[in-house]
């Protein structure tokens, strides 16, 4: 299912937002989640891991960078359409505000992390495959960072149970996930 324009997304976007577990669901399957990021990030050489502030229906991430401070966390900011910086932030999250459609995010003054320089991209979604294949929010804001960053840095997929789907339609621009992070655990994503 690959087109250089497809015009499939938006109304698979409003489908695929109610793929996901309840409330208690979530905060369960969260913490598997975490478990087994946690235990796959202990064996990582890689040192700088953006991570993410969660929106409704999308994993809870924020206490791995509590768990795993050897490692140093960055945050997205959004700066324009569709696009974001990643700043440095301390694991006690002070410096935090709310930023545009309500995500949580650094203050403009932490410091910055050029993109070049993140080695792990824990990458939110509405829905992946196991392939890889990943349907954003529907700016592209990971889609352009991703394609600026270190093509080594690994792309790992967090998402509930749910939200993983047989197939997705991919466009040229949209980013591959290498890994997928799931409550059953961290998978390679076969490519395909
Ligand atoms: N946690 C998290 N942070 C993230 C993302 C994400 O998916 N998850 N993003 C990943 O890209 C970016 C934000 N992307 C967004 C893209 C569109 C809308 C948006 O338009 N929201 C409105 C309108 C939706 C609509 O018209 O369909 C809404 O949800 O009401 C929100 C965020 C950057 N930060
Ligand atoms: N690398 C890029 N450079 C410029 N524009 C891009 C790039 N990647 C994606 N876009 C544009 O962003 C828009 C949204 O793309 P798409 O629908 O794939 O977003 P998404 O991956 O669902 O969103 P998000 O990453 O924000 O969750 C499209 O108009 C696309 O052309």
């Amino acid at each position: 299912m690959t087109s250089p324009r497809d015009d499939s997304k938006p109304a698979l976007r409003r489908v695929l937002r109610a793929s996901r577990p309840d409330e208690a669901g979530q905060i369960a399957q969260s913490a598997e989640i975490r478990t087994h990021l946690l235990e796959w990030l202990r064996h990582r050489e890689e040192k700088v891991i953006a991570s993410f502030f969660a929106l409704p229906g999308e994993a809870l991430l924020l206490p791995l960078m509590v768990e795993l401070p050897q490692f140093r966390w960055v945050l997205p900011r959004i700066t324009g359409d569709g696009l974001m910086e990643f700043h440095h932030v301390d694991p006690g999250l002070k410096d935090i505000v709310t930023g545009p459609y309500g995500i949580s995010e650094p203050t403009p003054e932490s410091p910055v992390c050029p993109l070049e320089e993140v080695e792990i991209f824990l990458c939110p979604g509405i829905a992946f495959t196991r392939s890889g294949k990943r349907l954003g929010r529907g700016k592209g804001f990971y889609d352009r960072a991703l394609a600026q960053a270190d093509p080594e840095a690994v792309r790992v997929a967090v998402c509930y149970r749910e939200q993983v789907h047989p197939e997705l339609p991919t466009e040229e621009h949209d980013a591959r996930m290498h890994c997928l992070a799931t409550a059953d655990g961290v998978a390679e994503c076969s490519r395909s």
